[in-house]
């Protein structure tokens, strides 16, 4: 089965975590990152979470999921230690056509998340469809060095220069022209030429 990539907006989405382990830990983390209304449902959590809790940067409820607590969620990630949890979250979340990753079963997942990379609005997701979550972390750190810095101006140059080139109505050819001249004169050239 091949998975279906998207770049999702979750800006102020409400999104539901169960449990508080480093699992869920990394989850909420990578929610926040995209803006997201963060819960967490958990009976114990670690440090980490706390301290997000302390910050005012998620909502905590310590106790045990318990029926229907996903009802209005956006997406909900089922990140508990218990199986059949994670699985009665999965089915809820089939019913009440919410979006679900279970951390321990990708089967049961209408999501699963990527390694990702960042450069400003560059991202950069590797994922091997639930193979080898090791394998897209280790491509992920070797992509981070090899990727240029330079990546993250030349893009907000290149924005900008899109922009303009729609306002003004050019053709086609000669906004592809200005895209890769622009491009071709940065300090990416040595890395599209020779990977470096
Ligand atoms: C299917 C998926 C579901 C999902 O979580 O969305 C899933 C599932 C599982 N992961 C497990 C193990 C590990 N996961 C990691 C790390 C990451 N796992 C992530 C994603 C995914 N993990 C999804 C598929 C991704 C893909 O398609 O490649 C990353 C990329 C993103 C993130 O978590 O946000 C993040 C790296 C972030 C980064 O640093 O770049 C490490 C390495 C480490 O922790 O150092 C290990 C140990 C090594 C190993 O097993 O490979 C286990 C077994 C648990 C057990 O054995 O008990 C399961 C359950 C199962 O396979 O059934
Ligand atoms: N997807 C991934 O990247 C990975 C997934 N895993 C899987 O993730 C699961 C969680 O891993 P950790 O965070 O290390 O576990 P952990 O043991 O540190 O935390 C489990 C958490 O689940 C909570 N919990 C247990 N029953 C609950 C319930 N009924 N309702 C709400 N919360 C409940 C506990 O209070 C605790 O906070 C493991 O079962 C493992 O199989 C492990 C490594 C990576």
């Amino acid at each position: 089965m091949a998975y279906y990539p998207v770049m999702l907006n979750i800006e102020g989405k409400r999104c539901l975590v169960v449990g508080g382990g480093s699992v869920a830990h990394r989850k909420v983390l990578s929610l926040l990152e995209c803006g997201a209304i963060v819960t967490v449902i958990a009976p114990e959590v670690n440090e980490s979470i706390l301290k997000l809790w302390k910050e005012a940067r998620i909502r905590l409820i310590r106790r045990n999921y318990i029926k229907s607590d996903l009802a209005g969620y956006f997406i909900v990630v089922a990140a508990s230690d218990d199986r059949d949890v994670n699985k009665l979250i999965a089915e809820e979340a089939g019913a009440g056509g919410v979006l679900v990753n279970v951390v321990d079963d990708g089967e049961l997942s209408s999501f699963i998340m990527p390694s990702v990379i960042r450069r400003g609005d560059l991202t950069v997701a590797i994922s091997t469809g639930g193979k080898s979550p090791l394998l897209s972390k280790m491509l992920r750190q070797k992509l981070e060095e090899i990727l240029p810095a330079e990546c993250e101006e030349l893009l907000k140059k290149l924005g900008k220069a899109r922009e303009s080139a729609k306002e003004k109505g050019l053709p086609s050819q000669e906004k592809l022209k200005i895209y890769k001249d622009m491009i071709e004169d940065s300090e990416l050239k040595k890395f599209f030429k020779n990977g470096g």
